[in-house]
């Protein structure tokens, strides 16, 4: 197959970890006979200092014109730590978002089978999770109006959801229950919240489309608690922007290192492929990014093309590195680690 990607590295440990997942990705092309042709692009704190915003019109076409878009992450502190500032990196990721239409985060959490101890969590809470997240992307309270009045003592961010944004976010979750054990949560805060209600009455109008799907309704307040009491109760949740921000972060403790979970941005044209985790600016240039979760995007991106045995190949990888004990130093316990190029080389040399 031939595909051309769009590469967004980003900022911080981005490029690091981009490397990485090339390289493997690389190594999956040769070994399967694909012809892959990276297409790199400006984002994020590094566009609006090259070109003045963190999502230029040129970046947008290329992505357009790609096959997918595979994403580091970006964001830089000298943003976060200046609340004042007009344009930030993170006012990228958003627009590339809603400009492609990306509407369905899908973030799978899952255990390691050697992570199993590593995890603060008890083996025997954690094992056997394996669940899924679809986190509604292109609305919500990150797209509502926002601003300041009274002189900019107060400050609002509104939350707005249509209806016909619930259904489609909630359709793929159905679907998805669908070809897996026909669980679905949703989750809302319909106690409190009037977007909620109306994430709960159009989800539950659905439920006589899809029969076999047993639907359980849970508040979010809730479903932070049980998460990590008993993760492997859950299949497949789907709720608004950010809840599944927040609790996705929460989630990536069961496996083990928010440097292991990777996602997919759904729309209806394009999808896109990024870990969850951030720039971890902390770590900048230090070769100590665990490259493992944007790694796993890279499977999901060729599982998305239909090439499982590719994606497969990936993943058992990642597994044996985690069995040997290829890891960074998130993973290691103090004990010996690897830097994110060897880790990276490591995983390329045992596809
Ligand atoms: N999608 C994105 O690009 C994205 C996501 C989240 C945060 N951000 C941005 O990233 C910056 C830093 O935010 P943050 O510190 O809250 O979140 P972060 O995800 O960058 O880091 C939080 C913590 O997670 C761990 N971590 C994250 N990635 C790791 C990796 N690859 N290997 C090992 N450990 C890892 C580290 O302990 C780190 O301190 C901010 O500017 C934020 O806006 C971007
Ligand atoms: C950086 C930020 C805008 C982003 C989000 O909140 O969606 C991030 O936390 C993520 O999870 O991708
Ligand atoms: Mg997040």
């Amino acid at each position: 197959m031939k595909l051309n990607i769009a590469l967004l590295a980003g900022d911080g440990i981005g490029p690091e970890v981009i490397d990485q997942a090339v390289k493997v990705s690389d190594a999956i092309a040769a070994k399967f006979g694909h012809e892959l042709t990276w297409k790199p692009a400006l984002t994020g704190a590094a566009a609006i200092d090259a070109v003045g915003e963190p999502y230029p019109d040129e970046t947008h076409e290329i992505c357009k014109s790609s096959d997918a878009v595979l994403f580091g992450a970006i964001g830089h502190p000298k943003y976060d730590n200046d609340p004042t500032a007009k344009v930030r990196p993170e006012q990228g990721l958003l627009k590339m978002r809603k400009a492609l239409g990306l509407f369905a985060n899908v973030r799978p959490t899952f255990t390691f089978p050697s992570l199993l101890d590593k995890s603060p969590l008890k083996r025997e809470r954690i094992e056997g999770t394996d669940l899924v997240f679809l986190r509604e992307l292109t609305g919500g309270i990150y797209f509502g109006e926002k601003g300041r009045r009274d002189g900019g003592d107060t400050a609002f961010d509104n939350c707005v959801y249509t209806k016909e944004e619930v259904t489609r976010l909630a359709k793929k979750g159905f679907e998805l229950a669908m070809t897996r054990s026909k669980k679905l949560c949703c989750v809302d805060k319909a106690n409190v919240l009037e977007t909620s209600r109306l994430w709960r009455e159009t989800v539950q109008a659905m439920e006589k489309d899809y029969p076999e799907v047993e639907v359980a309704y849970e508040f979010v307040d809730a479903v932070a608690m049980r998460l990590v009491q008993w993760p492997n109760s859950y299949d497949v949740l789907i709720t608004e922007n950010l809840f599944g921000d927040i609790l996705t972060d929460e989630a990536s403790v069961i496996s083990g290192s928010m440097g292991l979970m990777p996602s997919a941005s759904m729309g209806s044209d394009i999808a896109l492929f990024e870990p969850i985790h951030g720039s971890y600016p902390q770590a900048t240039g230090l070769n100590i990014a665990n490259p493992m979760a944007t790694v796993l995007s890279a499977a999901m991106m060729f599982e998305s093309f239909g090439l499982q045995e590719e994606g497969a190949a990936i993943r058992a990888s990642v597994n044996k590195a985690l069995a040997e004990g290829v890891v960074t130093e998130d993973l290691a316990d103090g004990g010996k680690s690897f830097g994110t190029k060897e880790v990276g080389d490591w995983l390329a040399a045992n596809i």
